[in-house]
């Protein structure tokens, strides 16, 4: 069988160096093509280069090129890029994994669209210990219904340009369905002056961003004279990159449909 032939977008950015050295270092695995922006250092470089590694790849910024010469897209840049990559890999037939944060519910919808016609994989955290949080939330909400209150709060890197972070949002989307609550309904994002006592309805988010961290997550569940924490903490890019793979392979020789790591992983 041939090896699934993978694009990256976002060559030069955090997630994409990453991916690069996850795919060189993979033997299931081709890196077909890697991208940038228009201006950005990293197009002209070599890709293995760019990583250490040896590669015959040379990042472009000429996707509509480039669709030839891969079977699977997987695009972690911002969200504006990551609508015009969709539309690219749509016209192309090429599926896409989408680790991008920030979308709004236009953006969701764009890629709700666009999976009628190519496989996409779109999730806020790749890594499997995140996604085993998830269901963890699911049984500790429906367990702890009444009487606690849910705080999330979330640390990431000073270069981390959204917040509350996607994985820290799909948390309180979790809870929030596990006690049939619209999240949208009963978030709060931040607390500042004399906002009177807490309302036990709500799911409070806390957002620090500082230094190198690279992604801590913690659901607090606070009764009276108990506490339940949920905590993952990453200390490496490498879960995403090869949850990225595990999803890449997944989407390889599927028609089409909108998944995400939970579907990738078998939990659902
Ligand atoms: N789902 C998951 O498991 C994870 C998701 N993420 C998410 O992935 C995204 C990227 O994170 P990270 O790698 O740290 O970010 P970086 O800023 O390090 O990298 C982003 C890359 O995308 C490029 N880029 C920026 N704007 C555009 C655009 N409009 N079109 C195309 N490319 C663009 C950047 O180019 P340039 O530098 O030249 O501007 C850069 O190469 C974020 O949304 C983050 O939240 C991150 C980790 C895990
Ligand atoms: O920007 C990051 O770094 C990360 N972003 C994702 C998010 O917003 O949830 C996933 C991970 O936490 C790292």
């Amino acid at each position: 069988m041939n090896k699934a032939r993978i694009g990256i977008v976002g060559a030069g950015g955090r997630m994409g160096r990453m991916l690069i050295e996850a795919i060189l270092k993979d033997d299931s695995v081709v890196l077909g093509a890697a991208f940038d922006v228009p201006g950005s250092p990293a197009i002209g470089a070599n890709a293995g280069v760019l990583v250490g590694m040896v590669s015959d790849v040379v990042i472009s910024a000429d996707l509509v090129n480039g669709m030839k010469d891969i079977d699977c897209l997987i695009d972690f840049t911002r969200p504006e890029g990551t609508l015009e990559h969709l539309e690219i890999c749509r016209k192309a037939g090429v599926g896409m994994v989408i680790g991008t944060t920030g979308l709004d519910a236009g953006g969701k919808a764009a890629i709700a669209e666009a999976a009628r016609d190519v496989p996409v994989v779109f999730a806020p955290n790749m890594a499997v210990g995140v996604n085993l949080v998830f269901k963890l939330l699911d049984t500790a909400a429906r367990i702890l219904n009444e009487g606690y209150d849910i705080e999330i709060v979330e640390a990431h890197h000073r270069m981390k340009v959204d917040a509350p972070s996607g994985t820290a949002l799909r948390m309180g989307e979790v809870v929030a369905a596990a006690l049939g609550r619209d999240l949208a309904d009963c978030a709060v994002y931040g607390r500042e002056g004399v906002t009177g006592e807490r309302d036990p309805s709500t799911i409070g988010f806390a957002t620090v961003r500082g230094g190198d961290i690279v992604g801590d997550h913690t659901v607090m569940f606070c009764g009276l004279g108990e506490r339940v924490e949920v905590t993952h903490k990453a200390s490496s890019r490498l879960p995403y990159a090869h949850g990225s793979l595990r999803a890449a392979r997944f989407i390889a020789g599927r028609e089409n449909g909108l998944f995400d790591m939970q579907d990738v992983l078998g939990f659902r």
